[in-house]
């Protein structure tokens, strides 16, 4: 059973970019394919993934893409979707080209990976509302269009239930959800069933289904199960990269031309003794009795049965089937297993569908930008939110530095009272309360990478500078905000309580906070492995923590330590908001807040800050050209 048939429309609302002659299987009429690829190919170090495929996919078509493990549908689709670039040939999008006019192209498309790229740690409406601002999707329409999509994948009594305790078919039909929530054209499945249990496998399949009756949207999807593929109305076999066949599932099957017919009988040798005589047929015999090719089974069968004298136990009568099809192109076989159907009722709100409902036009711009942004900026507030444990860990280490070992150091000082030292000590602390959720952040990046969600980011038409900046934001106002809770203590170090003194020292942090936010997002961009991030995280630190001036005064070290701290920025920003908080004190301040000097200069705060901030705008523009790169 096809999904239904192909439909040749293209989006009234907004005119493709180009007109293109009519798509091969989609009808004669002069209509934009939804998908167009010529010579597309992708070779990787030592292997040709995809060696030469073209495309044309009419818009309304569902169209499998059927092959092995390894064959080259993963690529492809990460190709058609802008994610990786081809080594050679070009992609249209709804005559869009993916290369030069990616964002457009993206905008008309929605994306089921193969994993799931979920955010786990949020509700299943959150997921849908920030795919919602990612693809710039109208924002008064946005909780009619969550409503709707949870509906339709059944999933409304669910909305505000966190994703992390759904199960492996209800994450899969929410993201059915999300990739048609921005009303894409092109809806690109890669292996919409994998790892589902034959149950949850017919449940997403009648939701497709119904997706494919109600919505006008192409369908491309990458499978290698066989009965998938049957539903769709065209497919491409591919083996080693190359497309080996392409047509219906009715004209793939028909080029084997024969039914086969299994004949279990009481005596074999003289079934096919009569078989051969009374009907002209060879017959082959097989440990499990005798079979024969035929052109059409259905009608020869009985004629068979009528002419044979010996009883038959069982007579099979078997269409060839899309393995046999593999196996005739390719000389090898799909291994498959067939689901269970067992209906799965609908939501009352999807039944109600019943036009096809057309795309819609997204439009990008600056505006679509800052709506990305906010978003990214957004979901690390809700996360900081919601860790209340993390938050509330992060503040000891600090406190441990001012309370016990600044009480503990200071009895150690020469010349300095218990309090002066504490207060000393203030500024560093300030920066390690703003260290830990800064560097959260990079480790962020790492398990957005490793969970997925990173890539339902990358694969939206918002400029991945957007979605680094609103990340490298996010985790400053998280670290701004844990240093601005510590600052609540600064009465009981002896720090004066004068606003405007506060208000420098948060000006200060915000930019501390930035810069080490920007070193563990570099960090991220540069390194594929959380565990490689989180060693080289704590190998950096810990020198730049302990050679920053922190715990003790530059003027206390040997000069070859102390010449290392000048070369650490962090000692810039410890001495900024240390020099500052001198500044307030009654009197001169004591000795150990001498600030730091280069030979006989003494760099100006506002030297210090340019310092960091230069710096900071470094690191963001390398760790921007290293997430531009992120597949
Ligand atoms: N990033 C990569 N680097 C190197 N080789 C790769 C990379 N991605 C894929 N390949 C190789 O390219 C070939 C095609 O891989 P691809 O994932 O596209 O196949 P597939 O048909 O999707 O397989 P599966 O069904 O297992 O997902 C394989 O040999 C694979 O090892």
């Amino acid at each position: 059973m096809n999904l239904r048939p192909p439909r040749a429309t293209t989006n009234p609302a907004e005119p493709a970019a180009s007109a293109e002659p009519a798509a091969s299987g989609g009808g004669s009429d002069r209509v934009t394919p939804a998908i167009r690829a010529v010579g597309l190919r992708k070779r990787y170090p030592g292997v040709d993934a995809v060696a030469g495929i073209d495309l044309t996919i009419a818009p309304g078509e569902s169209f499998g893409f059927l092959g092995p493990n390894g064959a080259g549908k993963t690529t492809t689709i990460a190709m058609l979707c802008t994610l990786a670039v081809p080594t050679a040939g070009r992609i249209e999008i709804a005559g869009h080209d993916a290369r030069t006019d990616a964002a457009a192209a993206r905008r008309r498309i929605g994306l089921i990976f193969q994993e799931s790229t979920l955010d786990d740690r949020l509700t299943a409406a959150e997921n849908l509302r920030f795919h919602a601002d990612l693809y710039n999707v109208p924002a008064a329409r946005v909780p009619a269009r969550v409503a709707e999509t949870l509906a339709l994948v059944g999933l409304t009594g669910v909305r505000d239930a966190v994703v992390r305790t759904f199960s492996g078919g209800m994450r899969r039909r929410l993201e059915i959800a999300r990739a048609l929530l921005h009303r894409p054209q092109i809806l690109f499945l890669d292996e919409p069933t994998i790892g589902l249990d034959p149950n949850a496998r017919a449940q997403v399949w009648r939701y497709l289904r119904h997706v494919c009756e109600n919505e006008a949207v192409t369908l491309f999807l990458t499978t290698h199960h066989l009965e998938e593929a049957e539903q769709c109305d065209r497919i491409a076999i591919v083996d080693a990269g190359r497309i080996v066949a392409q047509g219906s599932p009715a004209e793939l099957k028909s080029v084997l031309g024969a039914d086969r017919v299994d004949l279990r009988t009481g005596d074999d040798d003289a079934a096919a003794a009569l078989i051969g005589e009374r009907l002209g047929l060879e017959t082959a015999r097989g440990r499990d009795g005798l079979s024969l090719q035929v052109p059409d089974g259905a009608r020869v069968l009985p004629r068979l049965l009528a002419e044979l004298d010996v009883p038959v136990y069982e007579a099979r009568v078997t269409s060839p089937s899309l393995d046999d099809v593999f196996l005739h192109h390719t000389g090898h076989r799909i291994r498959d297993e067939a689901p269970s159907e067992r209906p799965v009722p609908l939501d009352a709100a999807s039944r109600a569908v019943r036009e096809p409902v057309l795309p819609e036009p997204l439009r990008g711009g600056p505006r679509a930008e800052l709506r990305a942004l906010g978003m990214v900026w957004r979901r690390e507030m809700l996360h900081f939110r919601r860790d209340r444990v993390g938050a509330a860990l992060s503040l000891v280490q600090p406190l441990v530095f001012l309370f016990v070992l600044g009480v503990g150091l200071a009895r150690l000082m020469p010349g300095a009272n218990g309090g002066a030292y504490q207060l000393f000590l203030f500024s560093g602390a300030l920066v390690t309360a703003a260290q830990g959720p800064a560097l959260a952040t990079g480790t962020s990046i790492m398990w957005d990478r490793q969970g997925g969600f990173l890539r339902e980011m990358l694969a939206g038409p918002a400029a991945r500078g957007s979605l680094l900046v609103g990340k490298c934001l996010g985790g400053t106002t998280v670290a701004a905000c844990q240093a601005a809770i510590l600052l609540t203590t600064a009465g009981l170090v002896g720090m004066p309580l004068d606003g405007t003194l506060i208000a420098l020292l948060l000006g200060e942090l915000v930019l501390v906070s930035l810069a080490m936010t920007v070193l563990s997002v570099l960090l991220a961009t540069l390194l594929t492995r959380p565990q490689t991030f989180g060693t080289v995280l704590s190998v950096i630190m810990a020198p730049l923590v302990f050679l920053s001036g922190s715990f003790f005064p530059l003027g206390a070290m040997p000069p070859w330590m102390a010449g290392l701290a000048l070369a650490n920025p962090l000692t810039y920003a410890v001495d900024v908001m240390r020099r500052t908080i001198a500044a307030f004190l009654p009197g001169a301040p004591p000795p150990l807040f001498r600030p730091l000097s280069l030979g006989s200069w003494q760099p100006p705060v506002p030297a210090e800050c340019g310092l960091l901030a230069v710096l900071t705008v470094a690191g963001l523009a390398w760790a921007a050209r290293r997430f531009s790169r992120l597949t």
